[in-house]
């Protein structure tokens, strides 16, 4: 199945689907899916292949591509934070090299990209925060030193813990989680999902209710892209869609736009559906978990964008937008 005419990378090029209205592929050979490497993104990708190949009958050989946030030692940070895990792989779709990519949604800029469109969002996982460490948050010691890159996770530990020495951390979730194994840390939060995907639930101590610690925009969801002008890609890719993931997604995404915060803004939020409405929380927290502002709403999920859109208008109308200009 992984011939080298498949697996030769760059130069290989055939004729991009959606150019007809067929769907037939046999003359094709695999959908080229677009992957970073790490552990967590192979083992995501390997679902989503799985899953398409169950609905569609075709198969799917994963391509994997190094991107500059695996590259970068920076924190995201300093590295320019949105797209760091997502334009490689963008590139590759755009230049004809992969068919599709997946991505994990939190990791996508919230602005559109040309020339490529969000073909499907798969039924999302767990979308909590997860402490990893001896015990659960409230029974740490005074002074235990957390790591976290994540200014919104920064704010929220700080809220509930003030006392916590929060570490700024980066590296892949086994990464930090070695840091709790030696020592050098006493705790970490991490994504549920993520450690679901990498085998290592063993290492969670507790689960953060949203009611503690609002997730990341899209944490949880994964987004399957491809170029925007092959309709017939996009339709094949949409049998994998689930359009109360993409509801809830769309709402938290809209928020985190309007108020113009990337994956470093202390922006929290959770969708779900109640009652066959969509329930929409989000926060914005000063960066020393000193102050937060935080509302709810909850709409038709045909009107997840409004919804977003007009959550976030009440948060800056509490002074959203000096909190979130807070450092410490
Ligand atoms: N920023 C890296 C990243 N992107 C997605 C996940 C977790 C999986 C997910 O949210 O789908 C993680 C690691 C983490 O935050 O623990």
């Amino acid at each position: 199945m992984e011939s080298s005419r498949e697996r030769g990378g760059r130069g290989a090029r055939r004729p991009p689907y959606g150019r007809s209205s067929a769907l037939s592929t046999a003359d094709r050979g695999p959908l080229r899916l677009g992957t970073r490497k790490s552990l967590m993104a192979m083992t995501q990708s390997r679902m989503v292949a799985d899953a398409l190949t169950e609905a569609t009958g075709h198969a799917v050989e994963l391509v994997g591509v190094t991107t500059e946030g695996d590259v970068s030692k920076a924190l995201l940070a300093q590295i320019g934070g949105t797209g760091v895990f997502v334009n490689a792989l963008r590139d590759r779709l755009l230049a004809g090299e992969v068919d599709f990519a997946v991505h994990s949604l939190k990791d996508l800029p919230t602005g559109p990209a040309e020339g490529i469109a969000l073909a499907a969002t798969p039924v999302r996982d767990d979308p909590r925060d997860a402490l990893c460490g001896p015990c659960k948050l409230a029974d740490l010691p005074r002074g235990a030193r957390v790591g976290t890159g994540s200014p919104r996770r920064v704010a929220q530990l700080r809220a509930m813990r003030p006392d916590l020495d929060v570490v700024a951390i980066r590296g892949n979730a086994d990464t930090r989680l070695r840091k709790v194994a030696d020592g050098e840390l006493d705790a970490v939060v991490l994504a549920h999902a993520g450690l679901r995907r990498i085998g290592r639930l063993d290492a969670v101590a507790e689960i953060f209710d949203p009611d503690q610690m609002l997730p990341a925009p899209g944490q949880g969801a994964l987004a399957l892209e491809c170029r925007a002008d092959q309709a017939g890609l996009r339709a094949l890719l949409g049998t994998v869609d689930d359009p109360m993931t993409r509801a809830c997604v769309t709402a938290e995404r809209t928020v985190l736009a309007v108020l113009e915060g990337g994956c470093s803004a202390p922006v929290g939020t959770y969708a779900a559906e109640v009652d066959e409405e969509l329930h929409l929380t989000a926060t914005v927290a000063a960066f020393d978990g000193s102050r937060q502002i935080r509302l709810s709403a909850s709409g038709h999920p045909d009107d997840a964008e409004t919804l977003g859109r007009d959550l976030a208008h009440r948060l800056l109308a509490q002074g959203a937008d000096q909190l979130m200009g807070e450092r410490d």
